[in-house]
């Protein structure tokens, strides 16, 4: 069954439910369509792009920020989902003032209504141009997850666009939301991505710690992420953000991401953000040391599925068996992140990172 733009529109002045929307056709809306609200007198655009990505723009204010909150790029990282949600609710219900250009993005809606990772492919493994390349998937390889990936990287980039027409002075961001498929000893942390020599900003790691987020993991490469690609492509602030551990929709602890939230809050609705300067005392920094990605059928770790994202390990410590290669921790306090031994071969199965300096 498809619903007509206008009975969408009815549906989300209604109730304000975005993601119930997402949902419910997962696949497209197949249309585009925009309307706008009146929220105390201030006009708000809203642009329903496709399913799961929606803009809004005050429509009388100068802005000078676009930002881009992206969440359920994998499927069944609910958490930052649910926050988003409940951002759009507000946003749509006339309950939080709009300062800024703000595009929300429900990654994948199709593998969050099976409540996993993924479909197909792991998506966070397909922008810059990755949706259009091999990467060991076989030549010319088109599934949902590529299409998506596409799409989206196709409206982060006219999001950015637009936003520089109105202004030159501006300022783009990316918060790419995740959760963790592990415990981890630091709760919440985030990706840093490559700035390909350009100095980490100060600011925004203060602006991390405004969201709970304490422990940054400084990246020394390139990757095919999404925050990754609106860093290098759009010279955006952007961070891979892990809020916690993975849960079912429904059972997150929102008592956990109060911080995060009132920060996203304030960053939209224009509120002074009351950043504690940079003290490097109040971090956990880490530089990314080690990739270890899978290239045999036989790939194990060599620790539990218990244990957590930053535990270290001693110099020479085997932590990994690539077929009957070693994989070894060369330094002392070695930390392992984000181990997975069944991503598809040629991809990412584990990171180390240890303690750096900014
Ligand atoms: O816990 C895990 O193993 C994965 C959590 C997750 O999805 N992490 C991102 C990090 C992306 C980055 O390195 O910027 C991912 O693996 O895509
Ligand atoms: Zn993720």
């Amino acid at each position: 069954m498809e619903l007509l733009p206008e009975q969408l529109q009815k549906e989300l002045i209604l109730n304000g439910d975005f993601l119930a929307l997402t949902r419910q056709f997962p696949e497209k809306f197949g249309t585009s369509f925009s309307f706008q609200i009146t929220n105390n007198q201030q006009k708000i655009n809203v642009k329903v792009l496709e399913t799961g990505l929606i803009c809004f723009e005050p429509v009388e204010q100068i802005t000078c920020r676009d930002i881009v909150l992206s969440s359920g790029v994998h499927g069944n990282e609910t958490a930052p989902i649910e926050i988003c949600a409940d951002l759009i609710k507000q946003l749509l219900l006339g309950k939080l003032y709009l300062a800024e250009r703000v595009l929300f993005i429900f990654g994948n809606p199709v593998s969050m209504n099976i409540a996993k990772r993924f479909v197909e492919e792991n998506m966070n493994r397909l922008f810059s141009g990755g949706h259009s390349q091999d990467q060991g998937q076989g030549a010319g390889l088109i599934n949902k997850e590529r299409i998506r990936a596409k799409l989206l990287e196709d409206t982060v980039r006219s999001f950015y666009l637009e936003g520089s027409k109105l202004s030159t002075a501006r300022t783009r961001c990316h918060y790419d939301l995740h959760t963790a498929i592990r415990g981890s000893k630091n709760d919440k942390f985030a990706v840093y991505p490559f700035r390909h020599g350009k100095p980490w900003k100060k600011e925004q790691l203060s602006f991390m710690q405004a969201c709970g987020v304490d422990t940054i993991l400084l990246s020394h490469s390139p990757t095919t992420t999404f925050s990754y690609f609106s860093s290098n492509e759009f010279d955006a602030d952007a961070f891979t953000v892990e809020l916690g551990k993975v849960m079912p929709f429904g059972e997150n602890d929102m008592t956990k991401f109060t911080q995060v939230k009132a920060t996203l809050t304030a960053l939209i609705s224009g509120e002074h953000l009351q950043l504690k300067p940079f003290d490097e005392a109040d971090f956990h920094i880490y530089e990314i040391h080690q990739i270890i990605n899978r290239t045999q059928e036989n790939f194990q770790l060599n620790f539990a599925d218990d244990v957590e994202n930053f535990t270290d390990f001693p110099k020479g410590s085997v932590i990994a068996m690539d077929g009957e290669k070693e994989v070894i921790t060369q330094v002392e306090g070695e930390a392992i992140i984000f181990p997975n031994a069944n991503v598809a071969i040629g991809q990412r199965a584990l990171l180390t990172v240890i303690p750096a300096k900014i």
